[in-house]
């Protein structure tokens, strides 16, 4: 069964706490956008964890260097799970799992640029085992969305779990889940909805 992640960008912190309550009995993880991150801070981080404890959260902190010092910054403010781009330095992809690993946290390596499998190789002999097939936002206004096409990236390794994003819908979950995505990982779709409880259950269901 898949896990449901819930991207909340460029929101407030009560839009983030509005939208997890109202989703939360479909989604699984709940992720504190990038920007969120970048306008409020940490703070945000803090309080997503005080107000939803069961769930594992996420913070999208897309780490480039200082690899220690801000992965420890996400799991001291309570993430289980902090993010770092593929196209880093080995050094800070090294530093990230150190500190998740002394956290009991885990981190997600974002492909985010990454097109080669060659790197996303050199990423797994690092210890990397959670990865993220990511087409941005800015791709997706040129007409790119996430499809099973990513899967290259990942092709043969062993013991990983697969997360997508980018424009996932209702249209592209299953093809994506029949290519063996074990998270979805999904904003716009949930937060643009009209009804974002049934749009996250909708997603939830995709067999
Ligand atoms: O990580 C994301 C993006 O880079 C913006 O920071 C999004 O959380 C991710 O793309 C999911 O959002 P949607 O594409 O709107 O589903």
């Amino acid at each position: 069964m898949h896990k449901l992640q819930l991207a909340l960008d460029r929101m407030t912190i009560e839009d983030c706490i509005n939208l997890a309550e109202q989703t939360k009995e479909s989604i699984n993880w709940i992720e504190i956008g990038t920007g969120v991150i970048k306008e409020y801070g940490m703070i945000s981080v803090r309080e997503m964890r005080a107000r939803f404890p069961e769930k594992i959260i996420v913070a999208d902190m897309k780490t480039c260097d200082a690899g220690k010092h801000e992965s420890t910054q996400a799991f001291e403010s309570g993430a289980n799970v902090t993010t770092v781009m593929g196209f880093s330095p080995n050094a800070t992809i090294r530093q990230c799992l150190e500190v998740a690993s002394n956290y009991n946290g885990e981190v997600m390596v974002d492909l985010l640029g990454v097109e080669n499998a060659e790197r996303v190789n050199e990423i797994y002999s690092l210890g990397a085992r959670l990865f993220c097939l990511h087409v941005g936002k800015d791709m997706q206004q040129e007409g790119e969305l996430a499809t099973s096409f990513l899967f290259q990236l990942v092709e043969g390794l062993e013991d990983i779990r697969i997360a997508v994003a980018g424009g996932v819908n209702i249209e592209t979950a299953p093809g994506l889940l029949e290519a063996g995505v074990d998270i979805l990982i999904v904003g716009s779709f949930i937060t643009g909805s009209e009804n974002p409880s049934a749009s996250a259950k909708q997603l939830a269901n995709v067999e």
